[in-house]
């Protein structure tokens, strides 16, 4: 097969919480016009963001449990095999979401290992960055984000409606990658011509497959939970906590349980099952402090249900307390305020 019938890849990478997700659903639901597939690529033990991305139209796989980049590269190669195998379903396009700790670097290298050099190649490196919480950063996380950001051929600015004008003008003048273009966002708003098509050269070699897999995790009945650190070099950093529950939560104690939770809890996400609206997913997000419940529709015949994933820094994630803290929310009284 020539180059030329090689399949772009678009990786999309960027600390926990950028924005990365919110990009990936404007570029899905643009007027992009190819047949797309797109990798998810979860580091806690659920697959949440599969379940965030709101466009139906593409192929989506799921890579959950690990980091990409790391401790699931034997899945992303074996999805990947399965994709390029079948003429049906092989996309024009393949977009990669890494999870928030991933380095795309290494991603990138998989990506050039000898099985996939005819039929794939990279695109470009889109790495989201949160303007509004680059700063607070610790030096561990500052490393990693600039990790990602160093391997970059666009910047995605995003969250500029969180700064002031000063605090823009102030960020700007201190964005300095002459390697890459850098473009401002809000709600991963960028036009699709600047995302597809970046036509990226690249001389790096190919490093080798450790071809490690992370176990799946089965369905729950009322709780269930999983705690892991994780051993490789950039989740060594974090401990990854999940949680689920078929039993509705108190909307308010559950927001009271998000705000209380530890600066090195650095992001929350999952689909809650919320007293106050039980015909409706809930999607939650929290990242640094700013958290947001909102009703995302009807349940489609899914078991009504909270799943839920921590991330924080090694050491951070008390899992029993988070438990207990959890637990509290339940409510099993019938609803008396609605969701707004
Ligand atoms: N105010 C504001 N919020 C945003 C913007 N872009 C995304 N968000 C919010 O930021 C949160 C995280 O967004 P995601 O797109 O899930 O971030 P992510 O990078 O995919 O997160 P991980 O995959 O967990 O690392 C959500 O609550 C989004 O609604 C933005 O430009 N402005």
């Amino acid at each position: 097969m020539s180059q030329q019938h090689s399949i772009p890849v678009t990786l999309v990478a960027g600390f926990l919480g950028a924005g990365k997700t919110t990009l990936l659903n404007h570029l899905l639901n643009s007027d992009h016009g190819r047949r797309m597939a797109v990798m998810v690529n979860d580091f806690g033990a659920i697959n949440i963001d599969s379940q965030l991305i709101v466009s139906q139209t593409q192929t989506t796989v799921s890579l959950a449990n690990g980091c990409i980049c790391c401790t699931v590269e034997g899945d992303l190669i074996a999805q990947l095999s399965t994709l390029l195998a079948d003429p049906q379903t092989r996309p024009e396009h393949l977009v990669i979401e890494a999870s928030g700790v991933s380095n795309p670097v290494k991603i990138a290298n998989t990506l050039r290992y000898p099985q996939f050099r005819q039929s794939l190649h990279i695109d470009g490196i889109l790495t989201v960055v949160d303007a509004a919480q680059f700063d607070d950063l610790d030096s561990d996380m500052t490393r990693l984000a600039t990790e990602q950001l160093d391997a970059a051929d666009i910047i995605i600015l995003n969250k500029t409606d969180l700064l002031t004008p000063d605090q823009r003008t102030a960020l700007k003048s201190r964005w300095l990658y002459p390697n890459a273009r850098v473009i401002e966002s809000e709600h991963g708003v960028v036009p699709l011509a600047l995302l597809l098509g970046v036509e990226r050269k690249t001389t790096a070699e190919p490093v080798s497959p450790d071809g490690r897999h992370a176990p799946a995790l089965t369905a729950s009945t009322t709780t269930f939970e999983t705690f892991k650190a994780v051993p490789h070099q950039h989740d060594s950093l974090f401990d990854t906590w999940s949680w689920q529950s078929d039993i509705p939560l108190n909307l308010k104690a559950l927001r009271n349980v998000m705000a209380s939770l530890p600066a090195a809890i650095y992001r929350a996400k999952g689909i809650c099952h919320v007293a106050e609206a039980r015909d409706q997913r809930c999607i939650l997000h929290l990242v640094g402090t700013r958290c947001e419940i909102t009703p995302a529709g009807p349940w489609k015949g899914a078991t009504p249900s909270t799943q839920l994933i921590m991330i924080g820094k090694r050491g951070a994630i008390d899992a029993n307390t988070l438990r207990t803290l959890l637990e509290a929310c339940h409510d099993e009284v019938e609803p008396t305020a609605v969701i707004n």
